[in-house]
């Protein structure tokens, strides 16, 4: 996969050197460059932004930088992601479509975002997916973008070792979690639940899925709502 990310703060993406996006980036896996948005401008000052036509607080992205980044940047096969606060909430299936794709191409927004002709002028050659992380604000698109790179990358073949993971996941299975436990046994006089320590699998798996139905109720009932009830065992069926 092929990854570009525009910013005027590209030194944010230092930490996708570090862990398993590091190594992605090593094995070939991911073929990552982030951009500064600067390198587009043409006066003394490398102005990027302006203040907002109709008023209004901050300042807007000038149009002219972004639309000569992307020019230079995207591919024919290219999908640009715009992280913002009036984006379709990212979810976990997003992060599956995102994984499959040949070219990502991040903007990243500050100040008040984005001039809107560059997402219009975008929209009409390549798809554009304008993402939010959820409902507080943030400074700008690149904690956004980090969060997105984190959850598509570990989704690339190879990346995670063991692929099981993916399999076993709550967001992708509809449900959370159950709690994981590792040595030692008695930790500060509390002791790991006994049925992991019986070697009994069918009663640890019972043991988990009645922990995720049990945290899924009490901590996402939107989620435990929409869980097939098909899924679900009388005795977890909701009155
Ligand atoms: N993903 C994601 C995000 C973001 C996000 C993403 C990208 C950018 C680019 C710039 N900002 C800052 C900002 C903050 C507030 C407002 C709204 N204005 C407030 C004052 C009155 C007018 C409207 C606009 C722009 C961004 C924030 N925030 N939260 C998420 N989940």
């Amino acid at each position: 996969m092929k990854v570009d990310i525009i910013s005027i703060f590209p030194d944010y993406f230092a930490p996708l050197d570090l862990s398993l996006i590091g190594k992605a980036r090593t094995t070939g896996t991911l073929d990552l460059t982030v951009h500064d948005l600067r390198t587009w401008t043409s006066d003394v000052h490398r102005t990027v932004d302006d203040t907002p036509y109709g008023g209004g607080p901050g300042m807007v992205m000038r149009p002219e930088p972004w639309g000569q980044a992307l020019d230079a940047v995207v591919s024919p096969g290219a999908t640009l992601v715009v992280p913002s606060p009036v984006g379709k909430p990212f979810t976990q299936a997003d992060a599956h479509q995102l994984a499959e794709l040949d070219h990502l191409v991040f903007a990243c927004g500050r100040y008040e975002g984005i001039d809107q002709r560059v997402i219009d002028d975008a929209a009409a050659r390549m798809p554009v997916r304008e993402v939010s992380l959820g409902d507080y604000v943030l400074f700008g698109g690149e904690v956004a973008v980090i969060v997105i790179m984190e959850a598509v990358t570990r989704l690339l073949p190879g990346v995670l070792g063991n692929a099981d993971s993916l399999t076993e996941e709550s967001h992708a299975a509809g449900l959370l979690e159950a709690p994981v436990y590792t040595k030692p046994q008695s930790w500060r006089g509390r002791e790991v639940p006994d049925v992991l320590r019986s070697g009994d699998h069918g009663r640890i798996a019972r043991w988990r899925r009645d922990q995720s139905l049990l945290r899924t109720a009490a901590r996402r009932p939107d989620m435990y709502a929409a869980y097939p009830p098909e899924n679900l065992d009388k005795k977890d069926r909701k009155a």
